[in-house]
């Protein structure tokens, strides 16, 4: 389904772009996310942070559809994933280092094989106009596989704004990137989240680079959000003097900043 600036039926979009209440998945005896909430604005980009194996990924796959809840309801543009799926994926879109898109397909092929996936109208301007925007144009022929890791990126968010998406999803988009092509890229994602009709779900393990991109975080240990609020002025308001340090207790010492 192409997407225009209304959603499906004409309704007047909703002030929250993902809302999720109360998502639990278990596996076995083991809980990745133990009943979360939390919502994502229209022009806000809130970072996902936690330390490994918190259930930051566990949570994304749940809101792409890719893993089924245990429990808990996620909607997205106000569309119950569970119940209008195609819709609700079709306002979404995702890129993470560790989904790269096929190394054999060409940018173009790659760009073209997604655009249809998501029904993109008049897809070749699209394409012509992502790779300008992510200044891909001399690699349009090259094969994605053999493109270096700050280009696959640089493709990877093409693709994931391909259906101009209302949530856009990023999974530590700039591991692995040197600081001048992370840099570049988090001035990519400011500027979409700047146009003001989506909100952004980001992860990283940068603390430097939260501060400076997210509206808002969200701290995620064992599976629950102990810790919420704006990156800038949440350290003090813990007694901790950075983003890092509050990290650092919230991995080693989650109760003692648990809510009460
Ligand atoms: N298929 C599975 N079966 C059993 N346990 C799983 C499965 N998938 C994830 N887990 C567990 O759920 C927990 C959360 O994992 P998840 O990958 O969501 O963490 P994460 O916060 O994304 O970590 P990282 O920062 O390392 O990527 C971990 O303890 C993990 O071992």
């Amino acid at each position: 389904m192409a997407l225009g600036t209304s959603l499906p039926g004409g309704a007047a979009a909703p002030a929250k772009v993902l809302s999720v209440v109360e998502l639990r998945k278990q596996y076995g005896t083991t809980v990745a996310v133990d009943g979360i909430s939390f919502a994502v604005g229209r022009n806000e980009i809130v970072g996902l942070l936690g330390p490994n194996g918190a259930g930051k990924t566990t949570t994304i796959n749940m809101v792409l559809g890719v893993l089924e809840p245990s429990a808990g309801s996620i909607h997205i543009e106000g569309l119950d994933l569970a119940k209008r799926r195609t819709q609700a994926l079709a306002c979404t879109n995702f890129a993470a280092v560790y989904a790269p898109l096929p190394g054999n397909l060409t940018v173009r092929q790659n760009l073209r094989v997604f655009g249809m996936f998501y029904g993109v109208k008049r897809l070749a301007e699209r394409i012509e106009a992502l790779l300008a925007q992510f200044e891909l144009q001399r690699f349009r022929d090259v094969k994605c596989g053999v493109l270096s890791s700050g280009e696959q990126t640089r493709v990877a968010l093409a693709k994931a704004l391909l259906n101009q998406p209302r949530l856009l999803l990023l999974d530590e988009p700039t591991a692995s990137l040197d600081p001048a092509t992370a840099r570049d890229i988090r001035a990519r994602i400011r500027e979409f989240s700047a146009q003001g009709t989506s909100g952004v779900l980001w992860t990283s393990h940068n603390m430097q680079e939260v501060e400076e991109v997210c509206d808002r975080v969200l701290f995620v240990s064992r599976g629950k959000v102990l810790v919420e609020g704006n990156p800038r002025t949440l350290p003090h308001e813990h007694g901790k003097a950075t983003l890092e340090e509050l990290f650092v207790t919230v991995a080693r010492e989650p109760l003692s900043l648990g809510k009460a």
